[in-house]
Order: C-alpha cells, then structure tokens, then sequence
C-alpha cells in the first residue's frame, strides 16, 4: 500500500497522547476537543471536565485574559508565554505556551495551544543561584522556635547515625534547606543530587541508580516522593535500597502526613518504611510565628552583605503586620515578599508600610478588610452603585475563601464552584485594582 493511502489519523491520534508537549484545543464556540495526557498532567484536569463546558462559560471574565480565546478571536498566534501557577492538584508548574488559530482552508475552525512542561528545568537552571552563597549547615537555618529547634536537633542526630530521613511539611516550610543540612553534616565536600518528583520519569531514577556507584556515599534528596505515580515510587524504592547498599545516603519529603498519604494512595507503604527511620516534622509558619521576625533580619543582613544595601530593619507597623498575617506559601512566600520588597529599596534603612507591594497589602490587612457589616445596607448611609457593591462584596468573598483554603487557589476555586483560571483572573483583577486605587 502507497503512504498516501494509509489512514495516518491512528497515528496522529497516538502521537497526540504520548508526545511530551500539553496540548489544548478548542472550536470557535470555545468548547474543548483536544485535551492530551500532557496537558491533563500538566493542568490537572480531565478531559471530561472541559469537554462539556466552554472556555466562554468557564473563565466568564474579561476574554482576553486566556490566550487560546484571544488567539481565537485576533486570528493571530502567540508565542513564548511563560505562566507559573499552582494546578489543580496544588503542583507548582511553569509552562511556556505558544498558541495557534487553526483554519481549514481559510474558514477558522478553532485555535490550539502547545505548553512545554519547564517546571524542573527552571528549578535545575535557578539551583546555583541559591539565596545562601555557603554551604548550608545547620546554623544557617532559622530556627527560634521551640518546634523548629526541636527539628534541628533531630536532623543532627538524624545526621550522626547517617540514618533515612523524612522530611513532613508544608511547601515552603524550608525540608530542602534542612536536608541540605543534614547532607552537610555528614559528608561535607560531596555531592547532594535532588530528585524533583514534579515531572520525572522512570528514565531519570533509572539514570540515578546506574549513577549511584559514582554518587557512592554522597546524597540523594528525593522531594515530594508523595507527588511520584505509585509505579514510579516502586522503581525509586528498588534504586533506594540498592543505592543504600553503595553507602549512599536518602533523605526524601512530603508534603502532607504519611499516614494519611498511604490511607489515600498517595505513599507507597514500603517506599514510607525505607525512609521512616527519622521522621521529621516541619511546622507551618504560622505555627511558630517566633521564627518570622529573625527570619526578616537574617534576610536583611545577607541583602547587606550580598547587595551593599543599608537596610536593617522594619519599622513597627510592618513588624506587627508580618507577624499576624498567616503565611499560607510559608518561608517561601515570605522569602518573596522580601526580594520584592528590597528590589524597590535605594537609601531606606527601615521599611515602611508603603513600600510594600500592592498585592500583599491586600492579602494581608493593611487595607482594612471588609467585615459582614459593611454590607448590610444601612438607611443612614449612601447607597453604593450596584456594580461597586458586587465588586466589594467578590473581593471580601474570594479573601474569605482563600484565606479558609490556606491560600491554596485550586482548593478556593474548587470550594466556590469555579474554575482554577477563573478565580487566578479574578484574584488579579482585584490586585490591579487595587495597583491603581
Ligand atoms: N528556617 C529557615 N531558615 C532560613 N531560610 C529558610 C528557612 N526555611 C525556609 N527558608 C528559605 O525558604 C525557601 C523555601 O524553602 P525550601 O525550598 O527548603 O522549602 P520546601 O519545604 O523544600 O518547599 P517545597 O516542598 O515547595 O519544595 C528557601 O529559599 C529557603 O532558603
């Protein structure tokens, strides 16, 4: 049979679901009629929760805000968009997207968009430009804390007897840092090579095994083994107890109980048992508020040194404006406020509440909060324009749920009867708004 006979749709169809790329297409109704594997990683839906709705009905906003939609409206593809957003299943990913209007002669039929998945790239490419110019020991942590001092002391002893250990505890709480400790501690001059499970494929724990002779008694950390599918688990298991047997020390961490990890399918048993010998606890931020404050003035002594910055303190209201916020990204999300703040510094020795930015003044109360009784309306008071009024009321709402979700965007989006995007557009409307007020 001549190629030209051959019916190549199989083919494409195949392609299609193993290419490493996400695609996402859409008809000129905005409904979904492509949502390969790669995207359903990438974003954490189903195909079958796209299929029924239109874009249009799903991000009821302002359309420009998707670039499939503005792409279908322009005619006029988009490339080389980067986004970083947390998925559905609470992942943080980084995409880069490009996005094509797609004709059939020259009738538009729909538009597509292709995202390259470069979340572990990104971390890979930005791990020499680590915040800690030293090695990180274990006085480099911050720890003020009754619960992290605790930590410490058990990730020394963790150390000593060059035990596994498992690192417990929220994104951002610092595992990495305490695991780079522990590595340090004790086999200072060796390599610590990171596992990230966002991503990974078998090929790459494969890599790591046929590497640990050279790796020998050096480290491997294994992050968030919780977010690896159970067979990848399995293969990290075999490679982990073969590795051990080279001298070469595991740590690996996850980011909720274990317990109920396994109970949820989420942690293989064994996998749990070979690192569980340690098990450490790391508390949220908001559980050992004592550590904020030492946490800012280690910051700003190391912005001294590294950047020849004067900055060396906070002045009160600031101070007590940190202390009580909840700090749902913990000292990750503190960390960033910090480069941001300090981006903006030339001569300031103490910051002050105006040079925080716009968004966490929001976030935090800086602004006032609205309570329930701002929207009871009153008849002594002047009545709002309706559209005011909702606008008012959708900013308290969406603050109430995030705040009651941990600021965790997919779980607020989920508890409020919307799409991730939907509530990301609407989040950022309502920062802009308050950029221009
Ligand atoms: N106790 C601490 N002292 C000093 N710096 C900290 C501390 N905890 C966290 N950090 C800083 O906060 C950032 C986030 O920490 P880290 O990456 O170790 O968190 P993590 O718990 O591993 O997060 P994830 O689960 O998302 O990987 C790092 O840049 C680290 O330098």
């Amino acid at each position: 049979m001549k190629p030209e006979n051959i019916d190549l749709s199989p083919f494409y169809k195949f392609a299609g679901e193993h290419v490493a790329i996400g695609i996402h297409a859409i008809d000129t109704k905005g409904k979904t009629i492509l949502y390969n594997k790669k995207m359903r990683e990438i974003e954490g839906f189903d195909f079958e929760e796209l299929v029924d709705r239109s874009l249009l009905e799903m991000f009821r906003f302002d359309q420009h805000e998707s670039t499939l939609l503005q792409v279908l409206q322009s005619g006029t593809p988009v490339f080389n968009v980067k986004q970083t957003y947390w998925n559905r299943k609470g992942q943080e990913i980084t995409t880069i997207n490009d996005t094509y209007p797609v004709l059939d002669g020259k009738n538009l039929i729909g538009a597509i968009e292709l995202s390259r998945d470069v979340t572990t790239l990104e971390k890979v490419i930005y791990q020499p430009l680590r915040k800690y110019d030293e090695p990180i020991t274990f006085s480099t942590i911050t720890a003020l804390s009754k619960s992290m001092k605790k930590v410490i002391a058990t990730a020394e002893k963790a150390a000593t007897a060059k035990l596994p250990v498992l690192l417990v505890g929220e994104s951002g709480t610092g595992k990495e840092l305490i695991a780079e400790a522990i590595h340090w501690a004790h086999s200072s001059g060796r390599q610590m090579y990171t596992l990230y499970s966002h991503g990974t494929d078998g090929t790459i724990i494969e890599q790591l095994g046929e590497d640990s002779k050279q790796i020998g008694d050096g480290t491997i950390y294994c992050e968030r083994i919780d977010l690896l599918p159970l067979s990848l688990q399995q293969q990290l298991l075999e490679m982990a107890e073969e590795g051990s047997r080279s001298n070469t020390y595991f740590i690996a961490s996850v980011g909720d109980d274990p317990v109920e990890l396994i109970a949820s399918h989420k942690l293989l048993k064994d996998l749990y048992y070979f690192f569980s010998s340690m098990t450490i606890k790391v508390e949220p931020l908001r559980s050992r508020k004592e550590d904020i404050l030492p946490f800012v003035y280690d910051y700003f002594s190391r912005h001294r040194m590294k950047v020849g910055s004067v900055v060396r303190g906070l002045d009160e209201e600031v101070a007590d404006l940190l202390y009580t916020y909840d700090w749902p990204g913990n000292l990750k999300e503190l960390e960033l406020l910090l480069d941001e703040t300090t981006s903006m510094l030339t001569t300031q020795e103490i910051v002050t509440a105006d040079m925080l930015p716009n968004h966490f003044k929001l976030k935090s109360d800086l602004n006032g909060a609205h309570k329930p009784e701002d929207f009871i309306v009153q008849s002594n008071t002047d009545l709002l324009p309706l559209e005011d009024y909702l606008f008012e009321a959708e900013i308290y709402y969406l603050q109430k749920a995030m705040d009651l979700h941990g600021g965790n965007v997919t779980k607020a989006a989920a508890a409020l009867g919307m799409s991730r995007q939907n509530l990301q557009y609407r989040l950022r409307k309502i920062k802009k708004n308050e950029a221009q007020t």
